[in-house]
């Protein structure tokens, strides 16, 4: 059997492996400046919240999830994302994206220390429950796993299982940096919603072509057409 492609979702003694997931967001003004010159500086914060909601929503609707913590300091997000089902947290190292994880897992696992984490991004808007659980199966099988970008140079999932550090390592090409740390990469077919981030027009594109959650997809009927198709 390849690394990275076992079939299943449970821990060695047949125990289902149960998850919390991290999803760290920035203040929302702050957040999708690649977006920027595709939606403008004006629409830019309410797509950032609107690809949040709908990874949140769709990663709490997962079989295996139990918990999603965001960590930001955006309090209009903060309140949105709780009223879906997310607990909150402030993003209180602010020292940058890989400390905020670090401080979301330690969170998670105070609130359920025998579930697995994962560190999630934000920016998933076409994120599909089903797959992600299939995801989520695979990264059960291994102490620190990983899921490529849809680029194929970044990361959009880290997870470790319970008792193992996260050591998370997002950013740029984070994809070498989470493998040469160790971390398994998940090589699965049909889990492109799971990889599609959105981080400029082109990719906001492709999440369309997959088909993105409600709140982007009223974002984008409610967004000048030259931005969304
Ligand atoms: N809490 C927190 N989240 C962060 C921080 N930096 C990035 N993120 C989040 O990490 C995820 C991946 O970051 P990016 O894809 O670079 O998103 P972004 O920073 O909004 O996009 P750009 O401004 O275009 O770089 C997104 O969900 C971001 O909101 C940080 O310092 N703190
Ligand atoms: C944070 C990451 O990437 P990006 O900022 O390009 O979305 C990453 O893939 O580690």
């Amino acid at each position: 059997m390849t690394p990275g492609r076992r079939d299943g979702g449970t821990a060695g003694d047949n125990v289902p492996v149960h998850w919390s997931l991290v999803v760290p967001l920035k203040p929302l003004a702050l957040a999708k400046s690649r977006l920027s010159e595709a939606a403008g500086g004006a629409m830019r914060p309410a797509f950032a919240l609107a690809f949040a909601q709908d990874t949140v929503a769709r990663a709490l609707s997962c079989r295996a999830v139990r918990d999603v913590v965001v960590v930001t300091d955006d309090p209009l997000a903060a309140a949105e994302l709780n009223r879906l089902g997310a607990r909150t947290v402030p993003d209180s190292p602010g020292a940058g994206l890989n400390a905020a994880l670090a401080h979301g897992a330690a969170e998670a696992r105070a609130l359920r220390p025998a579930a697995a984490v994962a560190a999630l991004n934000a920016d998933l808007p076409a994120l599909r429950p089903e797959e992600l659980d299939r995801v989520l199966a695979v990264a059960g099988q291994f102490p620190r796993a990983f899921l490529a970008d849809a680029a194929g140079i970044g990361t959009t999932f880290l997870s470790a299982a319970p008792g193992v550090e996260l050591r998370p390592a997002f950013g740029g090409h984070s994809r070498h940096r989470h493998s040469a740390s160790g971390a398994v990469e998940i090589e699965l077919d049909g889990v492109e919603s799971v990889r599609r981030d959105v981080d400029t027009g082109d990719d906001l594109r492709a999440a369309l072509a997959l088909g993105v959650g409600p709140r982007t997809a009223a974002r984008c009927a409610a967004a000048p057409a030259a931005w969304c198709c």
